[in-house]
């Protein structure tokens, strides 16, 4: 299995996600700000990942100011850092809360606290995207034709993936024959993550341009969309990678179902709709280049927004690591929620 994160005894490994699919590099962190600089460039990236990578950074953070006078103000702006670092995705200021709230005092109690809440939710994901995919998976009938967009598998989360992690089980259970990759501009996430995964899977597919979706799904060549999520509100409305409304509004038209797949970690109770999810706006030139080659003239203004909404209305389900939530997303959403932690997922 692909490692996006490695814990060592005094650091946490990052692998650089932006020289795949050439290179496989990692980047060793010892301070807070150095994963918070791997979070935000998206050397680490997915929601459920940068969440894991974010508590490391707190971990490593904690150890190097271990006995410093201003240790404990230091490790609190630090955390705030790490909170912070990427607005969307709502898994990392839930678990950065989660733990910050029932930390122990200071000191090497407050060290050993920070690295078994970090290895703790770097078990807990590995765990549900199992669940996932095995709930994922039920829903697709076989010789499925499948679409995706952005990367959702084991460089995004801990273990097979969200919505790749579904692709993965049913293309073992015999469900599926064929996955579109869509390449996910501008950052490529598609060609240069998923299909890398896919590959390594030896999973058949087949990238394409993000424009090509509409064709192919006029053509009758999709049966079924696959999708993450980076926050999702009580209502189902979801925030994902930008260009997965456009996917929903087609797959809506072609009367295709459109599956979003995420773990509860990504559910935002406090929002009732997704009008208030914060959609991160990104550098103009991750549009007007591509691995620091221009494709647009140089000061062209851009419009960068990482994110879009899809509203509850165009998904078919959301399926979770408790169960799957259908039609009244509200009550569905909610029961999924009451059945975390109690280990028996639901039917
Ligand atoms: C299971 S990862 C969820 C989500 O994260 C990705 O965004 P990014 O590559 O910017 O971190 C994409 O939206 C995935 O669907």
């Amino acid at each position: 299995m692909i490692e996006p994160i490695r814990p060592t005894a005094d650091a946490v490994e990052i692998l650089d996600q932006r020289a795949l699919p050439e290179r496989m590099r990692y980047i060793r962190c010892t301070r807070a700000d150095m994963v918070v600089d791997a979070i935000q460039s998206l050397a680490v990236r997915g929601a459920p990942a940068i969440a894991v990578a974010g508590l490391y950074g707190l971990w490593v953070e904690a150890l190097a100011l271990a006995g410093h006078t201003n240790g404990t103000d230091e490790l609190e702006a630090a955390k705030d850092r790490i909170r912070n670092a990427r607005p969307t995705a709502v898994n990392l200021a839930w678990a950065v809360d989660k733990v910050w709230a029932t930390r122990p005092g200071e000191g090497s109690a407050l060290v050993r606290y920070l690295r078994r809440e970090a290895d703790a939710l770097y078990q807990e994901e590995s765990l549900r995207n199992e669940r996932m995919a095995q709930f994922g998976a039920a829903l697709l009938p076989p010789s499925s034709r499948v679409l995706t967009h952005c990367n959702t598998g084991s460089l995004a989360t801990i273990g097979l993936g969200t919505a790749l992690g579904v692709i993965r089980q049913a293309y073992a259970d015999g469900r599926i024959d064929q996955v579109w990759v869509d390449e996910t501009r501008p950052l490529l996430q598609g060609s240069r993550l998923t299909a890398w995964e896919l590959v390594q899977d030896g999973i058949p597919a087949t990238l394409i341009t993000d424009s090509m979706a509409a064709s192919l799904m006029a053509q009758g060549k999709v049966d079924a969309v696959l999708v993450g999520a980076d926050r999702i509100a009580a209502n189902g409305d979801t925030a994902n990678k930008i260009g997965t409304y456009g996917l929903a509004v087609l797959a809506h038209f072609h009367h295709i179902p459109f599956y979003v797949v995420a773990p509860l970690s990504t559910i935002d109770r406090t929002l009732s709709s997704g009008n208030a999810i914060p959609i991160e706006e990104r550098a103009a030139h991750e549009v007007r280049e591509i691995r620091g080659q221009a494709i647009a003239p140089r000061d062209m203004p851009v419009f960068n927004p990482a994110f879009d909404v899809t509203p509850s209305s165009l998904i078919s389900a959301i399926v979770t690591d408790t169960g799957v939530a259908q039609g009244d997303f509200e009550t569905g959403i909610a029961k999924l929620l009451e059945q975390e932690g109690k280990g028996t997922p639901d039917a």
